[in-house]
């Protein structure tokens, strides 16, 4: 089924790859198959329809990116939209000033519930949290007893009354223990019903009356599918949920029920379920969730390109204005936390060649001399940061820079200075010099040059990049650095 609707994805990706941009009228097709793709992926109707309507505003307002296809543009905006929807990621659990946190499981039967509850225990024992579970469940002998042998396993223990008392004084007694045992986390598993029924919304909404929880959390199968929407809306409304867990992620279900889940609640997916076992809890990544709605490796490779495209066409018009010189702090800036995104400067130093042997006090130095940067640009205004020769001309203006980022005039100054030296040995650089396009910047990061707004020692090697001779060339190799 997921190779037929590739094919149709597909096919509707390729009318528009012949257009000049994306308008209402040619998305049209592509958002037909995006509207079937995620009605088979269990989506509920009205929440892909709202999908849809949101996708479609998105691509409306979309500007046309040079160097992009119209067909990738718009692959990216459904997945940015996907991926907004499903709201942030790795969003961690609420914790109480004064512990114990107190942690609400609710849930139809058979969802995960208790096994999620001790996979919670086991989560917060590896973070050094003490936990105890409290099993509610008086009417099933057999889930205490799950409960129990659960806590045997991963070495935490469970408070019970049995099954002849009353759920919610067990919640109270349990929370009671924990308080007295000095816990960090009790997490109180409930009963759950096949389906929704009144004596299961009232016992626990007297539940969470009787102990205040800091957080409810939602256990919802991920193989629910359309009924996820319902079942959400119903729990939300009637108990009030902070967040869920869905479950069962390991089966061969496309997860649309996170989209439900997360739209009709408008609370954060917490974690996911990938299994029977204990260990086997992870956390939310709206982005992976994303592609595997979207369900098909083909649209997520397709997304992956449509991202270099974009980038690339960011990092082509950064070079050109680079070589116009109109490379400002702004952009300084944007590459600065590009390489930031990329991850520690240490790491990305050792990629270059020659740099490997950087000692660790030079890459401290360099991160250091990163961060006083970026907080000398964050207290410019912003036609400081258009124009940088304002800051040149005037000492007040270096002074107020100074001042705002814990700084003094000098060291504006000498960073101004810098990015002026920098820009112009730019501009010099044919693109053939710089290697690839837009690393250019980051050359000029590392301490290009004359100009090295990265306080460091000048860089020989880069210097000479900026000639155009070729045995100036052969002589940067081996430094390295020019490589860039
Ligand atoms: N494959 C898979 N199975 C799971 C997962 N989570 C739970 N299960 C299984 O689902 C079944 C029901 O899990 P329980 O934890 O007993 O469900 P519950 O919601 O507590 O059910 P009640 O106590 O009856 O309300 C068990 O067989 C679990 O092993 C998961 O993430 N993946």
């Amino acid at each position: 089924m997921f190779d037929a609707l590739s094919e149709s994805l597909e096919s509707a990706w390729k009318k528009l790859r012949g257009q000049d941009k994306i308008t209402s009228s040619n998305i049209k097709p592509a958002l037909q198959e995006i509207r079937r793709s995620l009605l088979s992926a269990d989506v509920n109707l009205q929440v892909v329809k709202t999908f849809i309507a949101d996708v479609e505003k998105a691509a409306q307002g979309a500007d046309v990116i040079s160097g992009v296809r119209p067909d990738q543009q718009f692959i990216k905006i459904v997945n940015d939209e996907l991926v907004k929807v499903m709201g942030e990621s790795n969003v961690p659990l609420a914790q109480a000033e004064t512990p114990p946190t107190i942690i609400l499981m609710a849930g139809l039967q058979g969802t995960g519930k208790t096994t999620a509850t001790a996979k919670l225990a086991l989560h917060l024992r590896k973070q050094n949290r003490s936990a105890l579970m409290v099993g509610t469940d008086v009417y099933r002998p057999a889930a205490i007893d799950q409960l129990k042998t659960l806590g045997e396993q991963i070495d935490v223990p469970v408070f019970e009354m049995g099954t002849e008392a009353n759920p919610v004084e067990v919640a109270k007694q349990g929370v009671e223990k924990a308080k007295t045992d000095g816990i960090d986390t009790v997490i109180i598993d409930t009963a759950g019903r096949l389906q929704i029924d009144q004596n299961m919304m009232g016992e626990l909404i007297a539940v969470k009356k009787a102990i205040s929880p800091h957080e409810v959390l939602l256990v919802v199968d991920a193989m629910t599918g359309q009924e996820a929407a319902s079942l959400t809306d119903t729990f939300h409304q009637q108990v009030g949920v902070t967040g869920a867990i869905l479950t069962k992620l390991d089966g061969d279900t496309r997860g649309g029920a996170a989209l439900s889940v997360r739209q009709v609640s408008g609370q954060p997916i917490k974690f996911i379920g990938v299994g029977e076992k204990v260990e086997a809890l992870q956390p939310f990544y709206p982005e992976r969730m994303a592609s595997r709605i979207l369900g098909m490796g083909d649209v997520v490779s397709l997304v992956e390109k449509a991202q270099e495209e974009i980038d690339m066409a960011d990092a082509e018009a950064m070079q050109a204005k680079m070589l116009e010189a109109r490379f400002d702090f702004n952009d300084f800036l944007k590459q600065m936390r590009l390489l930031k995104n990329m991850g520690s400067f240490g790491s990305i130093m050792k990629m270059i060649p020659g740099m490997n042997k950087l000692s660790g006090s030079d890459i401290e130095k360099g991160e250091t001399q990163l961060k006083r940067t970026e907080a000398m640009i964050n207290s410019m205004t912003k036609q400081e940061r258009e124009e940088p020769e304002l800051l040149a001309k005037s000492p007040g203006r270096r002074r107020r820079v100074g001042k705002g980022s814990g700084h003094q005039e000098k060291d504006v100054s000498k960073l101004v200075e810098d990015f002026r030296k920098m820009r112009s040995m730019m501009q010099q650089m044919g693109q053939g010099e710089m290697g690839m396009p837009g690393m250019g910047g980051l050359g000029g990061m590392f301490g290009g040059g004359g100009g090295n707004p990265m306080g460091g020692q000048p860089q020989p090697g880069f210097r000479q990049a900026a000639g155009s001779g070729k045995k100036k060339k052969k002589k940067k190799k081996k430094k390295g650095f020019g490589d860039l």
